[in-house]
């Protein structure tokens, strides 16, 4: 039923999402409750109302989406966000205008932390080189890291960001840090729904972080330019940490998920919503029931919407030391059902993060740095690096 709810690959207006919405709705309210007779496969995205979560009357429903969402998609879109954007789409043009050498004084390889910029075909996912020109830029964080204490490797993973020079772009910096903590409380508020749909007490996700102070999460700029042929924006993969709160900042499609007969599905901006998705590490601690979703960029290629495609992700990360085998979260068995009627998940094209069953936390997004970024890896973590690259030579990296 779910399954035919939206034609694939439309370009979605605001009143077409208004018209999903109300649609989506009118098919849950008639089910009943729990929502074991939907079909699992999906060929669109549902859109969720973030400020049905204010209401009594509309929070059920809000959450009953929520679940149906979590278990059999993995992905969403979140509408009516309490996030400003404005000022920062604004922005994002000049940023990447910036002249090259300017970029250049704050590239990633620079940072310990893996932050900074990355010029075009600096990042690899499955072996292949990405399309996409980025600056990593995280939330303020107080580091636990001592040099020469003998301190794991992975707790200098987080720290100080690079900013580009306040001269050339005033007023980035502050709108950037802004917009980063918004929706650092949003991830927050948006953990605690997630542990609502899934039937647990509240706050039962708070175990997974550190001391907020110690917290980093970490956003990105990214601009994809337009090629001659559909290629590589990002490849197949799964994000690491918890939640994902992508920003879709220009009208071009690109973004793509992998439903669970392995098919890609177009994520179309929709504007003023963001598209949130499960990291691996909240797949891992909610056994299955909330779905990590293999994802993609394909780079736009046919003009129809001119110039670059721009994104702003931000990963919401759990404490670096938290081993995930070591928190147990007690589901009632009729959510336990819900995911056992969604059936086993299909091998998708994705296969990073698979270490959460015996690393810390810190170390499994360590090691996938590593990977996807092997120039800062052999600057800052030469041990590492050369584990994984025995060879020493990125082409030949087999994994990703
Ligand atoms: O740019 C996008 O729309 C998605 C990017 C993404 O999936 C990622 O960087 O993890
Ligand atoms: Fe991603």
């Amino acid at each position: 039923m779910e399954s035919n709810l939206f034609p694939r690959s439309q370009t979605v207006s605001t009143a077409l999402a208004q018209v999903m919405l109300a649609s989506y709705d009118a098919i849950l309210t008639r089910l009943p409750l729990p929502l074991t007779t939907m079909a699992a496969n999906f060929s669109s995205v549902p859109v969720l109302d973030y400020a049905q979560t204010a209401s009594p009357e509309l929070r059920p429903q809000f959450i009953r989406e929520l679940q149906h969402a979590l278990i059999n998609v993995g992905f969403l879109y979140l509408a009516n966000v309490p996030v400003q954007t404005d000022e920062l789409l604004r922005y994002i043009p000049k940023l990447f205008a910036l002249p090259q050498e300017e970029k250049n004084k704050i590239a990633m390889v620079n940072s310990k932390h893996f932050l900074g910029y990355n010029k075009l075909g600096a990042e690899f996912t499955k072996g292949a080189t990405d399309w996409r020109e980025q600056f990593d830029i995280a939330t303020p964080h107080v580091s636990r890291f001592v040099e020469g204490r003998g301190d794991p490797d992975y707790w200098s993973l987080w720290g100080p960001s690079q900013w580009p020079s306040e001269d050339l772009i005033p007023g980035f910096k502050a709108t950037m840090e802004k917009y980063l903590l918004e929706v650092q409380e949003l991830s927050y508020n948006f953990a605690n729904l997630i542990s609502e749909a899934l039937g647990l007490p509240q706050g039962s996700l708070a175990q997974f972080y550190d001391r907020p102070e110690f917290m980093q999460h970490r956003g990105k700029i990214v601009c994809y330019p337009q090629t001659d042929r559909p290629a590589q924006g990002v490849g197949p993969h799964y994000d690491a940490g918890f939640l994902t709160f992508l920003l879709q900042a220009s009208d071009h499609k690109g973004l793509q998920v992998q439903n669970l007969t392995g098919d890609w599905i177009d994520v179309p901006p929709i504007p003023n919503t963001f598209v949130v998705n499960i990291g691996r590490a909240l797949e891992f601690v909610t056994r299955g029931l909330a779905r990590a979703t293999s994802h993609r960029v394909i780079s736009p290629s046919d003009n129809t919407v001119p110039g670059p495609r721009y994104s702003v992700p931000f990963f919401q990360n759990i404490g670096l030391d938290v081993r995930l085998t070591e928190h147990v979260l007690n589901f009632p068995p009729e959510i336990l059902q819900l995911r056992d009627a969604r059936g086993e998940l299909n091998a998708t094209d994705s296969v990073n993060f698979t270490e959460f069953d015996r690393e810390p936390s810190g170390r499994v997004n360590l090691i996938g740095r590593v990977k996807s970024h092997p120039d800062v890896a052999e600057r800052h973590y030469p041990e590492l690096f050369r584990q994984i690259f025995p060879n020493g030579a990125p082409a030949q990296v087999s994994a990703y």
